[in-house]
């Protein structure tokens, strides 16, 4: 059971941005890391998976079905894609706009929440660590708090497949790690297929089970972290060199540099 991608093109006006991009099938239960330089085509590549933009070919299917069979309101439901920072600055409290997240799932206008709705607000709420600024307006929290919210509106909705861009680009370096392993805990414990576009190498040959390596719109590179990192695509790809080292601890430790030649 997983989501697959296959041979997707996309551009914009006349520019190719997806060319034949395909992936290998990625497990449920598994945190893949989309890595690439900027603008080969991460955020691209999450919205045509969500439905929000529209491949001229190729096929996004999760559990062998093709998605673009589905409603919009069906696949969204499926797919969560959570942008980049949107810049939205609602005078809507933490708890108010996760609440409106879970509600989203469901038809109509009803203002009550179900206890059922509020528990899962209330448990998200609590894995984030976020029971501090549950009841501040998101208008006033830092970035890197008001990215911990939107994962949290993210993970509310309980949705298969999770497609979260650069969603610890704000955070302090304790707050990476503990998003990160929530995210993999997640994504275990619900048994989704969880993606995350990092530029932080080490931190996603730390916590990913795959890595895929993106190059002008398309895989260049995919598979174990170690395995994937240590190969000339990645080199190639960012132009850097590429030290790997296993700390004292036993964790991967990526340090790219640039080569004199
Ligand atoms: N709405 C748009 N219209 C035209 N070109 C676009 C549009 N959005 C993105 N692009 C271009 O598509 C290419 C891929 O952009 P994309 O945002 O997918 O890259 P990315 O890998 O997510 O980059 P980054 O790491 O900087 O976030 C870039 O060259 C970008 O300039």
């Amino acid at each position: 059971m997983a989501l697959q991608i296959r041979d997707l093109d996309f551009r914009y006006g006349a520019t190719p941005i997806l060319q034949g991009l395909g992936t290998q099938a990625l497990p449920r239960g598994e945190l893949a890391a989309l890595v690439g330089p900027n603008g080969s085509g991460k955020s691209t590549l999450f919205r045509c998976a969500a439905g929000l933009l529209r491949p001229e070919r190729g096929t996004v299917a999760l559990d062998g079905h093709d998605l673009s069979q589905l409603s919009q309101r069906e696949r969204a439901r499926k797919v969560f894609y959570l942008a980049q920072d949107t810049g939205a600055r609602v005078a809507l409290s933490v708890f108010d706009i996760i609440l409106l997240a879970r509600k989203s799932l469901h038809r109509g206008y009803a203002l009550a929440a179900s206890p059922e709705d509020t528990r899962a607000v209330e448990a998200v709420i609590e894995e984030l660590g976020l029971a501090p600024f549950a009841s501040r307006d998101i208008a006033t929290l830092s970035g890197g708090q008001r990215q911990l919210a939107a994962i949290g509106q993210a993970l509310v909705r309980e949705p298969d497949v999770l497609l979260l861009d650069e969603p610890t680009s704000a955070l302090d370096v304790r707050r990476q790690l503990d998003v990160m392993a929530t995210i993999r805990e997640a994504t275990r414990r619900r048994d989704i297929v969880t993606v995350v576009a990092i530029h932080d190498l080490s931190l996603a040959a730390r916590f990913a089970d795959r890595v895929l390596v993106m190059n002008a719109g398309r895989i260049a590179q995919a598979g174990a972290p170690a395995e994937v990192l240590a190969h000339e695509a990645v080199s190639e790809t960012y132009a850097v060199g590429v030290h790997l080292e296993h700390s004292a601890r036993g964790t991967l430790l990526v340090e790219p540099y640039i080569q004199v030649h």
